[in-house]
């Protein structure tokens, strides 16, 4: 079925509907991994996102059950210039095309995703509609005007608190949106964890007196969830705290810092970053939007994107407070980034941040 990418700057893109076929909109933005739809497709960061892959040939290994990172897929749509319709892969559960049915996820595919890509690398993130039908330009307008990403945390936080038993260091974990590999990597270390609603109180989380405190990944803006801003603030000094992605820009927030949105965010596995403690280069997973642009007055910058010179990660000059824009938990083909859970295990023992500050 012949469908269409509308874009908020007036381009239209032709191409066929697959997956689930409904209208959708959301802000459209683009990966550059090879590999990785999986991933792509339920990391809750996403929500609210139609997302476009600038590899050509997506699907080719098929879905598989166990490398998910939420329970359902995420994104708003999912665009690609070819789908691979007969995956081969011994770890192949299910094809492309059925898992976005399933997920009731609009797929386009045909349309030139490189010419797009450029196109949002030089005007920027745009939103855009994937439609079947024709409209009109009042209800395009209409459509993209409506839509908007306000309470996206909301929608994807767990709805009730929960644990996972281990028998570590207890952290308990702020779930924004987490990715099921953070948890994976809490669990490795075997920690035990507590995870709360975003919107859970700071007395509420102090009450099980945990070693430390996760401060996750999520979809939107930071800047949309000044109650959670605060709670932190109330959280910062009472416990050793750590947190990825936005849990690193709400953090950065809470603590007077400021955060801006990127022209064309941030997506891919290959990303170089500079660990400025370690003085050593890694090759990082990505997924954001927004960026920390001042860093609280106590906090230094530890990490640093060398595509564009932006803050990759902090530590506090004192306190045992941490946190990193990319991701430590995905393994692009490396695994090399794991390090930062390690240190995070070192930091709850009153070991790494303190004594390298001083040093
Ligand atoms: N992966 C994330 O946590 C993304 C953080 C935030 N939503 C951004 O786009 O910048």
């Amino acid at each position: 079925m012949k469908a269409q990418l509308i874009l908020e700057n007036g381009m239209v893109f032709e191409g066929n509907a697959f997956g689930h076929i409904k209208e959708s909109v959301g802000e459209v933005v683009f990966n550059t991994g090879m590999t990785g739809y999986q991933e792509i497709l339920t990391d809750p960061s996403y929500y609210g996102q139609i997302v476009t892959m600038t590899y050509p040939l997506i699907g080719n290994y098929g879905i598989n059950l166990d490398d998910m990172e939420s329970a359902s897929a995420k994104v708003r749509g999912f665009i690609v210039r070819e789908k691979a319709d007969y995956p081969n892969n011994w770890r192949c559960e299910m094809e492309l095309d059925g898992y976005l049915k399933q997920n009731r996820i609009i797929g386009l595919e045909g349309i030139d995703t490189r010419a797009l890509t450029k196109i949002l690398r030089n005007h920027g993130t745009m939103k855009g509609i994937i439609t079947v039908r024709e409209l009109t330009q009042s209800q395009i307008q209409q459509k993209l005007k409506a839509f908007h990403n306000k309470n996206a945390v909301a929608e994807v936080t767990t709805k009730e608190m929960y644990q996972i038993e281990g028998n570590g260091k207890h952290i308990a974990v702020m779930d924004f949106g987490i990715k099921e590999n953070i948890i994976r990597s809490f669990k490795k270390r075997d920690c035990k964890l507590t995870v709360f609603p975003a919107d859970t109180p700071a007395e509420e989380i102090l009450k099980i007196n945990p070693d430390g405190i996760f401060l996750s990944n999520g979809p939107g803006d930071p800047k949309d969830l000044p109650g959670v801003i605060s709670t932190i603030k109330t959280l910062i000094g009472k416990k050793p705290i750590f947190g990825i992605c936005l849990g690193h820009q709400l953090l950065a927030l809470s603590m007077g810092g400021n955060t801006e949105k990127l022209k064309f965010g941030h997506r891919g596995c290959n990303h170089p970053v500079k660990d400025l403690l370690e003085r050593k280069v890694y090759i990082t997973s990505q997924n954001h939007g927004y960026v920390v642009t001042d860093l609280p007055e106590d906090m230094i910058k530890t990490h640093i994107n060398l595509n564009d010179g932006t803050v990759e990660g902090m530590m506090h000059k004192k306190l045992p407070i941490f946190s990193v824009q990319f991701h430590p938990e995905a393994c692009p083909g490396p695994k090399d980034t794991a390090y930062i859970f390690d240190r995070f295990m070192e930091l709850m023992e009153g070991g790494f941040a303190c004594q390298e500050i001083t040093a």
